[in-house]
């Protein structure tokens, strides 16, 4: 069974709080979200393998770490994943971006793929799959399925706020997957809405409604 790991970081928690609010219009809400997935990767790569290495400083030789070569690869689903990139690649600048495009039928909530491209050596990376909202799970669990039908072995999934909902269905399709959210929220609505959530978020990010 994988894991839930809810980033509960100060910072992270004040800046969802603003991203949640109504009131905040959409420049705030992109800036705010960009910080956020900043933080959250801060949290999300303390994993990452670490090798000696020497070197000389002014005044000595010293034996210091560097992240060993591993190479990771976002994937943000489309259209909100977008908003988390920038703020990944700042901590991550040599990552490489494949995206999958996806939205959710309003009708069935079922998750319809228009659009996959994705860097030649997934199967050679370390993938953190990157969607702010985890609803029903459909679109992440559906995402996950798509990257693993091409080859990929290591996946995180990173999400801002997720449902119980969600969390389930990945866990029971991709049990290998670990999960990493800034918030698990109470649940889904009629529409299948997240409850508080922050809306769409989509729709808030790109000024869309
Ligand atoms: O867990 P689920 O029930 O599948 O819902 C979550 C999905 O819904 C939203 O995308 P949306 O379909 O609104 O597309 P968009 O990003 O283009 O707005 C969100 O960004 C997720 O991808
Ligand atoms: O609450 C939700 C659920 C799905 N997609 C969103 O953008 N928000
Ligand atoms: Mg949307």
């Amino acid at each position: 069974m994988s894991q839930v790991h809810v980033l509960d970081h100060p910072l992270i928690q004040h800046k969802v709080t603003f991203i949640r609010d109504k009131n905040t219009g959409t420049k705030e809400f992109r800036e705010l979200v960009d910080e956020v997935a900043t933080l959250m990767a801060y949290e999300i790569t303390r994993d990452m393998p670490l090798e000696d290495t020497t070197i000389e400083t002014p005044v000595a030789t010293c034996q210091s770490r560097v992240i060993s070569g591993k190479k990771v690869g976002l994937i943000p689903i489309l259209r909100a994943g977008l908003g988390m990139v920038d703020g990944i690649l700042k901590l991550i600048p040599a990552a490489k971006v494949g995206h999958v495009g996806l939205y959710r039928d309003p009708e069935t909530l079922k998750p319809v793929e228009y659009y996959v491209k994705l860097p030649s050596d997934i199967t050679e990376r370390d993938l953190i799959v990157i969607d702010p909202m985890l609803a029903t799970g459909g679109s992440a669990s559906a995402a996950i399925t798509a990257l693993k039908n091409r080859g990929a072995k290591n996946l995180k999934l990173m999400c801002l706020i997720a449902a119980p909902e969600g969390i389930k269905l990945v866990q029971e399709e991709h049990p290998d997957v670990d999960i990493y959210v800034a918030a698990v929220d109470q649940y889904l609505n009629d529409h299948g809405y997240i409850v508080p959530g922050l809306g769409d978020a989509g729709d808030r990010l790109f000024g869309t409604k």
